[in-house]
């Protein structure tokens, strides 16, 4: 089934951010965005993998790096890897997942890579301000993640403003296949009353259900690694999880 979907033309979609003119009251203006997570794709194979999902209309792929520090045991890949697929795909938008350490250390490493969006956690960081400022000054869209346990209080609130996107885990960071946590909805909503116009993102258990229920409280953005990559078409599973967004956006008070 993979041979159609790797035959089928590249979307534009990936490489466009079309806002609403004006000021917006819900994020129902903001572009739903899909981002397969590789995670949960052939890692022997990710030029491979990361080639099916865009031509499969993806629009962009999420990549988690996790140092095997931070999120002890648990290591994937690092920049050179990054670099190697961005040669392999120059015009896809990546989007890097920093489960690290510090990961302020390696936002130059980043950039050199061709990475599109680094995000980094609440959690790891030490200055997030700093960290925002240094990634946008080399080029880089810059996220900030939150972890489960991270609520968002007015910490948080104030952080987040200088951040592109805001990444709500929906699962405890560290592997694919987890449950949905709905518990993390009430941080969608609180964040998408302060920021209307606000990439907000969510990452871990995200099906087509999820997906809406999570744009329903605000997300415009969707990781999805096992919903993707353990379909049986591919292409079928990101257009579902596109519907899923666009359903839960328009429910959405
Ligand atoms: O960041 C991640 C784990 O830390 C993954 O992107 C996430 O878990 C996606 O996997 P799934 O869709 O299978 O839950």
């Amino acid at each position: 089934p993979e041979i159609e979907e790797l035959a089928a033309p590249l979307s534009s979609g990936p490489f466009v951010w079309a806002f609403a003119a004006g000021h917006v009251r819900s994020s129902a203006a903001l572009q739903v965005r899909v981002g397969p997570s590789v995670l949960a794709g052939d890692l022997s194979n990710l030029a491979f993998e990361t080639h099916r999902v865009l031509r499969a209309g993806a629009d962009y792929v999420h990549l988690d790096m996790f140092d095997g520090n931070w999120i002890q045991g648990a290591f994937t890949f690092g920049p050179m890897v990054v670099k190697a697929l961005r040669d392999h795909e120059p015009r896809a938008y990546f989007d890097v997942h920093l489960c690290v350490t510090r990961p302020e250390q390696y936002l130059e490493e980043m950039a050199r890579a061709g990475v599109s969006r680094v995000t980094f956690h609440f959690e790891a960081v030490t200055d997030p301000r700093e960290a925002a400022e240094h990634a946008h000054g080399l080029g880089l869209d810059v996220g900030l993640a939150l972890a489960p346990e991270t609520a968002v209080d007015t910490t948080v609130l104030n952080v987040a403003e200088l951040f592109d996107v805001v990444l709500v885990m929906t699962v405890p960071p560290g592997f694919g296949g987890q449950a949905f946590m709905p518990e993390m909805l009430p941080k969608l909503k609180r964040l998408r009353e302060v920021f209307p116009k606000k990439a907000l993102e969510v990452d871990g258990g995200v099906t087509p259900l999820t997906a809406a229920l999570a744009a329903s409280a605000g997300a415009n953005e969707a990781v999805a690694g096992s919903s993707v990559f353990r379909s049986r078409n591919v292409r079928r599973a990101i257009r579902e999880l596109r519907r899923g967004l666009e359903k839960g956006q328009k429910e959405q008070s």
